[in-house]
């Protein structure tokens, strides 16, 4: 199995290639990439830590020979928010970059799995999408936005409003990436109670959560590690999924259907092929529907904006 990483030398690139070098199956190989020189020594750094996943770092202008027979690409390449920033912000330079990146996995590994990090997550999948169809080889059974950081911030602040084991809490979040646009659906989460008062400021605190740690870093970036352990979970089930485990779901922002919009995250069952199936997001709560019908004008005019950056 091949985990290629683009956007390597990174805050998120550097967390995420340390926690896949020690939790990759035995015999993986992750390739690392990054305009940053720095890059083939965060390479030979991480080699030097006893694992049984090889680990090579790629240099440069051309991401070519880091893709080479990649199984999974993981993209985080592109800058941060600042303070002050809207995710909409980083549009101008984040889209031409994981449009350049998109046309070499095109050409390079063109049945990869594709996560997409880089944001705004829900114009430049859609970027994305457009490249692959341009270039004749989209399935949109293998591009998926990452969306695990929503998931993991969603199980992290419920467990601790109620007192919970964090290991026993599973949220669905739907929708994408941005403000209005994350729903977590908090009254699915089973054995839990909310007063409608929690459900309204634990639901805005996760939309807000990426700004929290803008606001916190006070002009050093965004989340990091947080989204490096968020990546690697997901890059680890689309992992486990292409080795033939059963029943490995996440939730990710997929061209799976939807139809509240071209893009939608909501739970997906992860194979050999990528999206195996997109399950149901089940029963939602009154409010959860006027939250999901109210963000679907900014989600698709993102989507629009991706679609269009591209034709
Ligand atoms: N999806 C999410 O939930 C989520 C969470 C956090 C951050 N992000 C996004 O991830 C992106 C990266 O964040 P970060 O904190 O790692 O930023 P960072 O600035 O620490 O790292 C970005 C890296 O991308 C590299 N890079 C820039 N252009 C490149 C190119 N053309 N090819 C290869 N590498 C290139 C830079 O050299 C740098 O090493 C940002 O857009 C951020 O908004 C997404
Ligand atoms: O908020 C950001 O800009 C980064 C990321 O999307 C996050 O949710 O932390």
């Amino acid at each position: 199995m091949k985990v290629a990483v683009l956007g390597a030398a990174g805050g998120i690139g550097q967390a995420l290639a340390l926690l896949l070098k020690t939790q990759l199956p035995a015999g993986s190989q992750l390739s690392l990439y990054d305009i940053a020189p720095v890059t083939p020594g965060v390479a030979v750094d991480l080699s030097h830590i006893p694992t049984a996943v090889e680990v090579k770092g790629f240099a440069g202008e051309d991401p070519t020979p880091a893709l080479e027979g990649a199984d999974v690409v993981l993209i985080s390449a592109g800058v941060a928010r600042k303070p002050g920033m809207d995710r909409s912000d980083l549009f101008n330079i984040n889209a031409g970059i994981v449009r350049n990146l998109i046309e070499k996995v095109a050409a390079t590994c063109p049945k990869a799995l594709v996560g997409v990090i880089t944001n705004p997550v829900n114009t430049t999948v859609a970027i994305a999408a457009e490249v692959l169809k341009k270039a004749g080889v989209y399935d949109k059974n293998r591009l998926f936005g990452v969306t695990t950081l929503d998931v993991i911030r969603s199980e992290t602040f419920v467990a601790e409003l109620k007192g919970l084991n964090v290991a026993d809490v599973n949220v669905n979040v739907i929708g994408g990436h941005s403000g209005v646009t994350i729903l977590p659906l908090l009254s699915q989460i089973e054995g839990v109670s909310f007063t409608d008062e929690e459900v309204a400021s634990l639901t805005t605190r996760i939309q807000n959560a990426g700004t929290e740690v803008v606001e916190a870093k006070a002009g050093g970036g965004s989340a990091t590690l947080s989204m490096g352990q968020a990546a690697c979970r997901f890059g680890l089930s689309l992992v486990r999924g292409l080795q033939g485990e059963e029943n490995v779901v996440e939730c990710a922002y997929v061209d799976g259907g939807s139809e509240h919009a071209e893009f939608f995250a909501q739970p997906v069952v992860l194979g050999k092929n990528g999206v195996e199936k997109v399950l149901p997001y089940g029963e939602v709560s009154a409010f959860e529907a006027s939250a999901r019908d109210s963000m679907l004008d900014t989600l698709k005019g993102d989507i629009k904006l991706g679609v269009e950056f591209v034709k």
